[in-house]
């Protein structure tokens, strides 16, 4: 039997008196995408932090890749990556001297390049991380997550206030991390990200799961209740439109 990559059991996170994560227990499978959905302040940042090793839990039991998160965590640190807020992006460096500098941290042979290749950013190389657009700079902090060559990456709202087409270039890179076989978790706002990229989705409420499978299966799930969305009187909607007039190609190159 497969074992999870990613075990939480009965996790629980207290920030003074107020009760964030309120006894949460999944598993993440080896080379899935897995989703954290809710809504504002559910606590999905404060689990991926938890696990990322980055913030103490109150109690409860963590292990990535078997390894205990109480027992080790700096070897689970080694083998995850993990996005890197805008500040810790030196504003003197440019993006082959970052992925150099990140590279020589996790002590790592990486050629720049050929990882900005893989997120289509070989032309900004010699750019400032604050000169690239959004998409970009979400792209490059993908990239920024490669480089110790990870079995796991954690992605928190990867694609918030992108255009349809980054969101959509995104969509494909994160599909191409997981070809490879690394597992992806992630949190979203957006149900259509959730439904085309993710293998199984946990829906957080209020520091609760309350629901966890594949989407497909919650969707099936809703419809075997009688729900019935109300009838769609057109075969196309905005975002259609948007990507009919503007294309599907990225254009913040
Ligand atoms: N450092 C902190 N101190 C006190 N309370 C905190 C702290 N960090 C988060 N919280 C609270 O814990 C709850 C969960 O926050 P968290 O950021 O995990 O939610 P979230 O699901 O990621 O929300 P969002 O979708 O808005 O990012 C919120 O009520 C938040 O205000």
């Amino acid at each position: 039997m497969v074992e999870p990559i990613i075990s939480v059991r009965d996790l629980v996170k207290n920030y003074g008196d107020f009760n964030a994560v309120k006894g949460i227990s999944f598993d993440v499978m080896p080379g899935e995408i897995f989703g954290l959905l809710g809504p504002n302040g559910a606590g999905k940042s404060t689990t991926l932090e938890i696990i990322e090793t980055l913030r103490p839990k109150t109690s409860g039991k963590v292990v990535v890749d078997g390894i205990d998160l109480d027992v080790n965590p700096g070897a689970i640190k080694k083998i995850i990556g993990v996005q890197l807020q805008a500040a810790g992006y030196y504003p003197g460096l440019n993006l082959q001297e970052l992925v150099e500098m990140f590279a020589g941290l996790y002590n790592q042979k990486v050629d720049p390049l050929v990882l900005l290749d893989t997120v289509q950013l070989r032309e900004k190389a010699k750019n400032k991380f604050k000169q690239l657009s959004g998409g970009q700079k979400q792209r490059f902090s993908i990239a920024t997550t490669l480089i110790n060559k990870p079995k796991i990456i954690f992605l928190d709202e990867p694609t918030t206030g992108l255009d349809p087409q980054a969101r959509r270039n995104l969509w494909e890179l994160i599909r191409e991390i997981k070809s490879k076989g690394t597992t992806v978790i992630l949190t979203t706002h957006y149900m259509d990200e959730a439904e085309f990229l993710c293998d199984r989705i946990a829906i957080v409420d209020a520091g609760n799961i309350i629901s966890l499978d594949t989407p497909d299966q919650m969707i099936d799930d809703l419809v075997a209740t009688g729900f019935e969305r109300p009838k769609q009187v057109k075969m196309a909607n905005l975002e259609d439109v948007f990507l009919h007039l503007t294309g599907k190609t990225l254009r913040d190159i």
